[in-house]
């Protein structure tokens, strides 16, 4: 049986009877019984490391049109429907006979969030950032990393991935001008953004975050390097297992330091997720800029033409509100930018969906890993299903 317990420390959730919350996953794993369910935490070119459990990685592979190649070629599953760092997958154990071989993911569990970026390239991709998470912690300082534009993106880029975003201002022991910093914030208010200002050194002040980390869910923190997600990272682990961790650590490093363990387990029974590359956030093209604007989006309909471009049309409500000072401009500049990247983003995603359907329509694109057939079920003896898998620091490729 799978440990359920370990599974949910890395944010497996669990519905009131302790079994997996979501129907769809309960369903897969009556469909693959021998299969056990973990959580990707690292991704390579020829295969996954997954973990079953907060210390427990597993080398695993990837089912064969997984592999590498391009989207647009044959046969190929698109990058972002191949697994990533946060989906939960099922893997099959290696026969015991088979001394090399290692256990396959055999299917990708239905993502209840994802988190995607437009990727820079010469033939557009989307790329996912992390599935499913629950909260994302968009970090920032009262301090002169203060930057509601940059803000903006961030909460622009989230919107459509199922997480709920959180502002998080760090550094308020420092700040001078937390009213100053708050108005220029108070538009967000409109998109229902929760907006938590905190000493991230101070546990009583992180624990204002404790909502959006109940046992079982997933968090991430984004922002800007400098802007506290280490320090809050290890507020919120707490004392006690940061101790734990520390020992542990200092062996490799000689410093406290999270960036090995990608699934990190906290007090409160959530787990935070590291991602690299949350840094630059591109569009994807699928935003929808209007929504995370409703304030702009609102004023707009006011304007004498339907068609307003809100640059020197008689009647025009947006810049009537700007001159009033009910509207920020440097929040509708945002505005404006943000659509024409994802205007510009859209146009490169419609033109890789054609060449996909094309691709598609001559009947050489993969069917989904839940649909393909799978390596015979293996006998497990039980009580002793993780001893020979590999740790997760064995040797692997980087990509
Ligand atoms: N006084 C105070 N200092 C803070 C607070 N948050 C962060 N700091 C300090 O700000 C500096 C940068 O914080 P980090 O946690 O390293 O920032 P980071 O976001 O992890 O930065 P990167 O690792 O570069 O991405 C450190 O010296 C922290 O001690 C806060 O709320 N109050
Ligand atoms: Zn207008």
């Amino acid at each position: 049986m799978n440990d359920n317990h370990a599974l949910q420390a890395i944010g497996w959730p669990l519905d009131e009877h302790g079994r997996p919350a979501v129907a769809a996953w309960r369903e897969m794993l009556e469909d693959f019984p021998t299969a056990y369910p973990a959580r990707v935490v690292e991704q390579h070119r020829t295969g996954y490391v997954v973990a079953v459990g907060p210390e427990e990685g597993v080398a695993v592979e990837s089912p064969p049109h997984w592999q590498r190649a391009p989207s647009y070629k044959k046969g190929a599953t698109p990058t972002e429907q191949r697994a990533g760092v946060g989906d939960w997958v099922l893997v099959e154990p290696a026969p015991e006979d088979a001394i090399v071989t290692k256990d396959q993911i055999v299917a990708l569990l239905p993502r209840r969030t994802a988190i995607k970026r437009g990727a820079a390239g010469e033939h557009y991709k989307q790329q996912l950032i992390a599935a499913n998470v629950d909260t994302v912690f968009v970090v920032c300082g009262l301090d002169s990393d203060f930057n509601p534009r940059r803000i903006e993106r961030y909460l622009l880029l989230i919107s459509g991935s199922g997480a709920v975003p959180v502002v998080v201002l760090t550094k308020l022991d420092q700040a001078d001008d937390v009213p100053g910093s708050l108005e220029a914030l108070i538009d967000l208010a409109a998109q229902d953004v929760p907006v938590r200002a905190v000493n991230a050194l101070d546990p009583d002040s992180v624990a204002s975050l404790n909502p959006w980390l109940r046992p079982g869910t997933t968090a991430v923190l984004v922002g800007s390097s400098g802007a506290g997600k280490s320090t809050l990272t290890n507020t919120l682990v707490g004392s006690e297992r940061m101790k734990t961790g520390a020992v542990r650590e200092s062996d490799e490093r000689g410093r406290h330091t999270t960036t090995h363990r990608a699934l990190i387990p906290l007090e409160s029974g959530a787990c935070l997720i590291d991602t690299p590359g949350m840094r630059e956030l591109k569009p994807t093209g699928e935003e929808d800029v209007a929504e995370n604007f409703s304030d702009i989006d609102a004023l707009g309909a006011n304007c004498r033409f339907r068609d307003c471009r809100h640059a020197s049309e008689p009647g025009c409500a947006i810049r009537a509100a700007i001159e009033d000072g009910k509207l920020d401009p440097r929040r509708f500049a945002n505005y404006v930018k943000l659509q024409d990247e994802v205007a510009g983003a859209a146009d490169k995603l419609a033109e890789r969906q054609t060449q996909h359907a094309a691709a598609t329509t001559n009947g050489t694109a993969a069917p989904p890993a839940s649909a393909r057939p799978t390596r015979k079920p293996v006998e497990k003896a039980p009580g002793k299903p993780s001893r020979q898998r590999p740790r997760i620091d064995d040797d692997y490729g980087e990509d």
